[in-house]
């Protein structure tokens, strides 16, 4: 079952001159994937990633998510699918220096004015998935950066959002932080058939992933599927990239 479906979508950044930052785009991403987007500088992936997000319109073709046509919606309806259907972690994870982090994760939930035991059943349940449930009553700057990665997928995934958005999650990780957090989105996505979409410049961290997706020019260029091997995956993804020019680590 397709979890998200892109008929080809174009965007246009109108100014002096028009420039076409995405052509034609067909893609679709199936319940229970991890895949990523990988690509040069410049060619398109945040571009990507926001008009699936919903925090920038397509100039033109269709975004199908969870069978629903979010940027048809309005203003009001469209934070709310937004809230409900989307989770996301970035690259700085995010967290609210003023919020404890057992309030940081179920911030989606506050917002949503899910009613309080059910809000506190769901924080045990995630904190437990991710092994967090000693630090819920921490404040940010008292805990690690490794429990504030965890916090920031469980505050990603408490609501069981039918699409986790990351972009560039391994972004400002050393490569032990990176792996760690690549092995808990692996995780996450094993037991919890999450359907995740990452946009990294970082081979090693797309190698986690199911599938890999290249776009060049604003156009899908290739992908690749994980065999049996990350190690054999990690090199197939590698050339590619070397091809393409996108920034090998
Ligand atoms: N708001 C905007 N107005 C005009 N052009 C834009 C705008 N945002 C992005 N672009 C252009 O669209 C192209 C794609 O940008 P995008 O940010 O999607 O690339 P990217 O692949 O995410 O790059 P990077 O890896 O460097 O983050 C770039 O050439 C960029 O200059």
């Amino acid at each position: 079952m397709e979890v998200l479906k892109i008929n080809d979508v174009s965007k246009v950044y109108e100014g002096k001159v028009a420039y076409t930052a995405l052509k034609d785009i067909n893609l679709s991403v199936d319940k229970g994937e991890f895949a990523a987007i990988m690509g040069p500088s410049g060619s398109g992936k945040s571009t990507l990633l926001n008009v699936i997000s919903t925090i920038d319109f397509p100039t033109s073709g269709e975004v199908i998510l969870n069978g629903q046509m979010p940027h048809t919606l309005e203003k009001e309806q469209l934070a709310k699918f937004r809230r409900r259907e989307l989770g996301f972690v970035f690259q700085n994870f995010n967290l609210l220096d003023t919020l404890t982090i057992g309030e940081n994760i179920v911030l989606p939930l506050t917002l949503d004015a899910v009613p309080v035991d059910k809000m506190n059943k769901r924080l045990k349940e995630a904190a437990s998935k991710l092994g967090i449930e000693k630090i819920l009553n921490k404040r940010t700057y008292e805990v690690s950066g490794g429990q504030a990665q965890r916090a920031a997928v469980a505050r990603a995934i408490i609501h069981s959002p039918s699409l986790l958005l990351a972009d560039e999650p391994t972004g400002n990780l050393d490569s032990k932080a990176a792996s760690d957090v690549m092995e808990l989105f692996e995780t996450i996505n094993q037991n919890e058939q999450v359907t995740t979409l990452m946009v990294t410049h970082d081979a090693q961290a797309a190698s986690y992933c199911h599938r890999v997706i290249f776009i060049k020019d604003g156009q899908l260029y290739n992908e690749l599927h994980r065999g049996e091997s990350r190690k054999q995956f990690y090199q197939q993804i590698i050339d590619v990239l070397s091809l393409i020019g996108g920034a090998a680590k």
